[in-house]
């Protein structure tokens, strides 16, 4: 098991409020891995406190064996692309902001390269941007926005991709569209993701590992499949989490009792 991230005794307080302490916490090489927990739980946190948003009061976190708080800003941009849950919106058309998402790879004087523009493209034609290309990002609706936020975080086309609620403001159709397409990312092209997702049913069947946390700390980290991971989601969702199997394919599922 080779680690991509990890959090190293890691505590962190809101205005002295303490949060999360002496976290331990590794994100594995290659996989999905899903935290998820009820509002307000820490999850967000712990995504700032892996791409550089926030930094630890106390303890580390490393990028293989980088400590992020020291790595550039330029590399880290290169090497980690995250999408939050509430970014702001730039006061640009869709293209040029997708076309930014390229920053990290270019120096400063240089223009948009072939690949910038190939990559540019293919970024929005994957989450399905291509006809909003010339519209402002202040126009656009929730849904058509962070397709856009999730086109720049391809763009960006770094190993790391961390994602805070993705499917936020998503129809049905199109969040699916985008778990397949995460999935394949890492299936096809050895991206590790890291997400936070409030849809447990997607969390259990796109996700190689899960997380779940509560009140600042990480209960349990077992593979998705592991039956310890989902008896404590279903303790602290108050859920029950069954399996079914259509056309040889094994699903599961959460429903309220
Ligand atoms: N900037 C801030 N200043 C003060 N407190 C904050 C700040 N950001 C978050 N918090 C508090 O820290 C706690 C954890 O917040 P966080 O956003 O990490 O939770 P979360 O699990 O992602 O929640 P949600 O599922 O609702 O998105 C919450 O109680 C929140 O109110």
């Amino acid at each position: 098991m080779e680690i991509m991230i990890r959090l190293e005794d890691v505590t962190y307080s809101y205005n002295r409020q303490p949060l999360i302490h002496g976290m331990d916490l590794t994100f594995e090489k290659g996989k999905i891995t899903t935290i998820v927990g009820p509002n307000g739980c820490g999850k967000s946190t712990v995504i700032k406190l892996s791409s550089r948003l926030l930094h630890p009061d106390k303890g580390k976190v490393f990028l293989e064996n980088k400590e992020i708080g020291v790595m550039k800003r330029k590399e880290f941009a290169r090497s980690v692309s995250v999408l939050l849950q509430s970014s702001y919106i730039p006061d640009m058309a869709v293209e040029d902001a997708v076309m930014s998402g390229r920053y990290p790879h270019q120096s400063p004087i240089s223009f948009s390269s072939a690949e910038d523009k190939r990559l540019t493209e293919y970024a929005m034609e994957m989450t399905y941007c291509q006809s909003l290309r010339n519209k402002n990002m202040r126009q656009l609706s929730g849904g058509e926005r962070q397709r856009v936020f999730l086109a720049m975080v391809l763009a960006q086309d770094t190993p790391v991709i961390i994602l805070d609620e993705p499917t936020t403001y998503l129809d049905i159709n199109v969040s699916y569209e985008i778990m397949e397409l995460i999935n394949s990312l890492n299936r096809n092209l050895g991206k590790t993701i890291v997400l936070v997702l409030h849809d447990l049913n997607l969390a259990l069947n796109y996700s190689d590992r899960l997380a779940v946390m509560e009140n600042g700390k990480v209960v349990a980290y077992e593979e998705a499949s592991d039956h310890r991971v989902h008896r404590c989601i279903s303790d602290i969702f108050k859920v029950d989490i069954r399996r079914m199997t259509e056309k040889g394919k094994s699903y599961y599922y959460s429903f309220k009792l």
